[in-house]
């Protein structure tokens, strides 16, 4: 069964969508909380230890049931049953897409192939567990007999960001060991973390799905010869691991046959923090709590899989993001987390969103006469709120926000806990309501000011309320927006898993840098020629 070809906006829920948007789109929020004492019930979903809050939406029971018949009428069940089966859903690379898999329990049969991947997938968590237990025991040592101390991931993209966000996110879990991330192919970033490890006591992990990326090459060649000034050849085989599909490029590189932890083509860079590539989140935060964070994936899959639409989290917030973006037509969607770990969140979920779904044509390759991807951004609170929520609050544009807190502090501070809280609970309440013109003037504020000091509200907000940030509640989040990212996907009749729109940009590159090397000048638009000679002009003065 492959994945239905439907144009979304062709179907009767979505011309049912439009007829009602007409009639909703001017409807006051509150005037609807005042009407339903039951609405904030009506429209939550308590699941494990998430409660996940969509009443502060510009939605009405007749809104959410489109979306729902909408979902249904573009056979999400049987999309879902596709992907989980692994089927090749991703078409355009002829590949099965099964991140869900690397979470499965051991006694589940997934077949790729006509083979069953799970034994696969549980012998390489065996091997990361293996050797993470090594390396933080100090039973595995470096070339001068040294434990390590520091481990290097050398990767970009999806073999970055990941692994830096949940390592991030999970920093009140780590052990005695420093992590670092190079990415960036621009020198200084490699230089700035060369300048703070000791090549002794520095395990260096490539992760690299292709081991043909640019940067990361580079990267690695740039720490190798480094790393090669005080040590023998022979020390690369204790220093250096990679994972990677493609063995054969990582063993002429000059890794060890047994430092090479395989991953497979099944599994999208964006979503393979779950593989091998979680390596060094394994390291940081040990064996138990990576396997602790997949877990909780597959809780949410589980969840996924099985929950009515209308109490499925992850195609709830899809369904939500799909009514603002292709009826309100909002431009953007950020991501709040009230919690400082969750720093790099918004950034990781960009790859995740904008490079799945940030396509214009659908499924039977036709170019899509409605809006797709959404632009993803954001900032924890309450720091983002010194920072753009005046934008939100009394700007032209709609952004519709997903609020993520956590009930509990991990170090217990209750007083700033309760202050953060507060702030999380404040704003979404002040989105909702605004202030009227006369709750302005009853605060006796100058007449002059009063159009200024106006908020209009009606702005929504998620609120995804989680017990405690832990490796478990943590996975369940990411895979709440993997989870989505298909969902929007299928509704938007487009292929999520393949990414050609990043080639274009590298091809280039490889032309002007075999230019800057001397080689034969090519033809470019004026612009780019400038550019080019002031560069060359510039470069060593
Ligand atoms: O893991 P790699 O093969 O090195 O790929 C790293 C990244 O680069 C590519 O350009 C893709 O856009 C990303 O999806 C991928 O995660």
């Amino acid at each position: 069964m492959a994945l239905p070809k439907n144009n979304p906006i062709s179907t009767n829920a979505w011309k049912n969508l439009q007829a009602h948007f007409n009639n909703i789109k001017n409807v006051q929020m509150k005037d609807l909380f005042s009407q339903d004492q039951e609405r904030a019930n009506k429209f939550s979903i308590k699941w494990n230890d998430f409660y996940v809050d969509f009443s502060k939406n510009r939605i009405t029971e007749e809104t959410f049931q489109y979306l729902l018949e909408l979902a249904e009428e573009v056979k999400l069940k049987d999309a879902i049953k596709s992907q989980f089966s692994g089927e090749i859903i991703n078409k355009t690379e002829g590949r099965a897409v099964l991140h869900t898999a690397l979470r499965a329990p051991e006694t589940d049969t997934i077949l790729v192939d006509g083979k069953n991947i799970i034994p696969e997938i549980y012998q390489v968590k065996k091997k990361i567990e293996v050797f993470s237990n090594e390396i933080i025991n100090a039973e595995r040592k470096g070339f001068t007999g040294k434990a390590f101390t520091d481990i290097v991931n050398i990767g970009i993209g999806g073999s970055d960001l990941g692994p830096a966000m949940v390592v991030e996110a999970l920093q009140y879990y780590t052990n005695h060991l420093n992590t670092h991330f190079v990415s960036n192919v621009d020198g200084d970033h490699v230089n700035e973390v060369i300048k703070k490890i000791n090549p002794e006591t520095t395990l260096f992990v490539i992760v690299s799905k292709t081991f043909t990326t640019q940067e990361t090459l580079s990267n690695a060649n740039t720490i190798r010869d480094w790393f090669l000034k005080s040590a023998p050849e022979e020390a690369i085989a204790k220093h250096f691991v990679a994972v990677s599909t493609n063995v054969e490029k990582v063993k002429t590189f000059g890794i060890d046959g047994s430092n090479i932890f395989p991953m497979w083509d099944w599994v999208g860079g964006r979503f393979s923090l779950w593989s091998a590539v979680g390596l060094t989140i394994s390291l940081a935060v040990g064996y138990n709590n990576f396997n602790q964070l997949l877990k909780g994936a597959h809780k949410m899959d589980l969840h996924f899989k099985s929950e009515a639409f209308n109490r499925n989290i992850p195609v709830v917030l899809a369904l939500l993001s799909i009514w603002y973006n292709n009826f309100f037509k909002a431009e953007t969607e950020a991501i709040i987390p009230y919690s400082q770990y969750l720093n790099q969140f918004a950034t990781y979920l960009q790859q995740g969103i904008m490079e799945s779904n940030g396509k214009s044509v659908d499924r039977n390759g036709k170019p899509t006469d409605y809006q797709t991807g959404t632009i993803i951004w954001g900032e924890p609170g309450t720091n983002s709120q010194h920072a753009f929520f005046q934008l939100i609050h009394q700007g032209t544009k709609l952004i519709p926000a997903d609020f993520i807190g956590f009930s509990q502090s991990l170090h217990g501070n209750q007083d700033h806990q309760d202050k953060l809280i507060s702030n999380f609970l404040a704003q979404t309440e002040a989105l909702l309501n605004g202030k009227t013109e006369e709750e302005v003037i009853a605060e006796g504020n100058l007449e002059t000011l009063i159009p200024f000091k106006v908020f209009t509200g009606n702005k929504p907000t998620n609120t995804i309320f989680i017990h405690k940030l832990s490796p478990e509640s943590l996975g369940k989040l990411i895979a709440v927006y993997e989870h989505k990212i298909f969902v929007q996907g299928v509704i938007w009749n487009i292929f999520s898993y393949d990414q050609f729109g990043v080639e274009l940009g590298k091809q280039l590159a490889n032309t002007i840098l075999s230019e800057l090397k001397g080689n034969t000048r090519k033809i470019h638009d004026s612009s780019t020629r400038n550019l080019i000679d002031y560069y060359q002009i510039t470069k060593n003065k």
